[in-house]
């Protein structure tokens, strides 16, 4: 699936950003099926801005984005869901789990969605590579930020995307967790040849990607 931005333009941040410039902001930009790209920006620039635009969750913006040639504001209702469920999958910065729900409950919400993309085995299979095997059965509310952290990326894994939206998605993990996290993301999206739009404040080396944007 083929994304475009032209000329996007948060409303709320329309006197920021012009006095400062962007990569992003303003400009059309085309991404490619299957790019990784790395948007970098200080906080409060509109990361999240940005990522929730892309996800249609916000709208109050000027310009226009296409998802496959087809403008944003057109998707609605059951192609939208489809959309969600079937070609982006995303990784909050605010992780946005059912706190009631256990880790495992929550994982499983996202991958009997629709036809299962995957065995619930999988769940143990990631689980046991990011360390979080002993909390699958804690409610989400009671795990730390850490691991909340990493049951989202799960959840983000197991059902079916051409795209992955990731917002800051290691901002709570030590290095060697966040190791862990990227090789399993990375491994995924190459299986199938998905693309990753990930933010994050500073330069890193999780991911090889094909171009990096200043917010
Ligand atoms: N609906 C809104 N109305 C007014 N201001 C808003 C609105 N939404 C976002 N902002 C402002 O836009 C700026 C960018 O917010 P955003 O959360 O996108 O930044 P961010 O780059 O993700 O920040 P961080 O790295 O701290 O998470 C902030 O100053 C925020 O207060």
């Amino acid at each position: 699936m083929h994304i475009q931005l032209q000329q996007i333009v948060p409303v709320p941040l329309k006197d920021k950003f012009s006095k400062r410039g962007s990569d992003v902001w303003n400009n059309n930009l085309q991404f490619a099926p299957g790019e990784w790209i790395k948007i970098k920006a200080p906080s409060g620039t509109g990361k999240t801005t940005l990522v929730h635009i892309l996800y249609k969750l916000r709208s109050d913006y000027e310009g226009t984005i296409l998802w496959n040639n087809t403008p944003l504001q057109q998707i609605t209702g059951d192609a939208l869901a489809a959309m969600r469920q079937q070609q982006v999958s995303i990784v909050f910065q605010d992780l946005r789990l059912f706190p009631n729900l256990t880790a495992r409950e929550n994982i499983e919400l996202n991958r009997v969605l629709q036809e299962p993309y995957c065995e619930s085995s999988t769940i143990d299979a990631m689980a046991e590579v990011l360390g979080i095997t002993h909390i699958l059965h804690q409610k989400a509310a009671l795990c730390s930020y850490g691991e909340q952290q990493r049951i989202a990326i799960i959840r983000a894994m197991v059902q079916p995307f051409s795209w992955l939206l990731m917002d800051e998605p290691f901002s709570h993990l030590d290095q060697q967790n966040i190791t862990k996290a990227a090789a399993l993301i990375a491994a995924e999206c190459t299986k199938r040849n998905a693309g990753i739009i990930l933010t994050d404040l500073e330069d890193d080396t999780f991911f090889k990607y094909h171009k990096t944007l200043y917010l």
